[in-house]
């Protein structure tokens, strides 16, 4: 793989050069993380811009999904887990015990690689997130559930069926469905942990296109594998290594020039 194959298409280059100028809405500073003794994040300071897709790349074990966990939290379900630093969700630090993981965690959705909806009917899906929030009469209800589908590019193919079950969809429709199950509730940041790493190549790029409508309203963090998903859906990417980040930069400048020999080796495919 040459580098410039990974060069995203020109069309919408300056629209995202604007989008970095962004405020920022996530800022790390000195993060580190910890599975019980083990250091598994070392020091990472970056910023992300609101409203601006950053992708995480890097081989396996080299800590983007201990990252990703970290933006809400979500690694307080399990025991032996800790976080040290800062990370300012709009300049407030959301490591501080004060806060509200509740809250945390509806302004910081989450989609996982695998489509996990809830084994209850289209409808409920969408709905019983909103519910835990918000007391709605049932016809405004109805128009969120409506609003979230259609933002998850699914409302066409479920309108006639939202009372069946979200497990009778495809894989790529329930991933669709997650999406609209976070978009249900507002939040202003999406985690998204390779959300399209279980699908076939028609819903990978339905999903790509949902991101890049997304990203006009949302602030993402998208964790991939795929280096051509990286560089097709981001503005902002960021390296990383052995628990360390190597490099964060412009996408396109990741893919053409990237300063770091770690970062080229990777990205033209000779290790990892
Ligand atoms: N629950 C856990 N307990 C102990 N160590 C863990 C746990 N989860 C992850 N690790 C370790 O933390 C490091 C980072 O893992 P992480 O899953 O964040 O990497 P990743 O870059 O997302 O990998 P992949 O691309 O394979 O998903 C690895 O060394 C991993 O073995």
């Amino acid at each position: 793989m040459t580098v410039q194959s990974l060069v995203p298409p020109t069309a919408a280059r300056d629209e995202n050069a604007s989008r970095l100028a962004n405020q920022p809405k996530i800022e790390l500073k000195d993060v580190s993380f910890f599975y019980g003794k083990s250091k598994a994040l070392k020091d990472i300071s970056l910023t992300l811009p609101e409203r601006a897709v950053t992708a995480f790349i890097g081989p396996s074990g080299c800590g983007k999904s201990t990252l990703l966990r970290m933006f809400n939290r979500i690694y307080e379900m399990y025991p032996n887990q800790r976080a040290e630093g800062q990370i300012l969700l709009d300049g407030e630090n959301i490591l501080d015990r004060s806060q509200d993981l509740n809250l945390l965690r509806a302004r910081v959705g989450m989609v996982f690689q695998k489509p996990t909806p809830f084994p209850m009917s289209i409808y409920e899906n969408i709905a019983f997130g909103i519910r835990l929030y918000e007391k709605l009469s049932r016809s405004e209800l109805d128009g969120r559930v409506e609003q979230a589908l259609r933002r998850a590019a699914l409302w066409e193919e479920v309108k006639d069926k939202l009372s069946s079950s979200g497990l009778g969809l495809s894989g790529g429709q329930q991933q669709r469905l997650c999406i609209a199950r976070t978009v249900a509730v507002q939040p202003e940041v999406i985690l998204l942990d390779e959300p399209a790493s279980a699908l076939d190549p028609i819903s990978t790029a339905k999903i790509e296109e949902l991101i890049d409508e997304l990203k006009s309203d949302y602030t993402i963090a998208i964790v991939t594998h795929n280096m051509q998903q990286a560089a097709r859906v981001s503005d902002l990417t960021a390296f990383m290594y052995l628990g360390e980040l190597i490099e964060f930069d412009h996408t396109e400048k990741v893919f053409t020039s990237p300063s770091n020999p770690k970062t080229h080796e990777y990205i033209t495919g000779r290790f990892g």
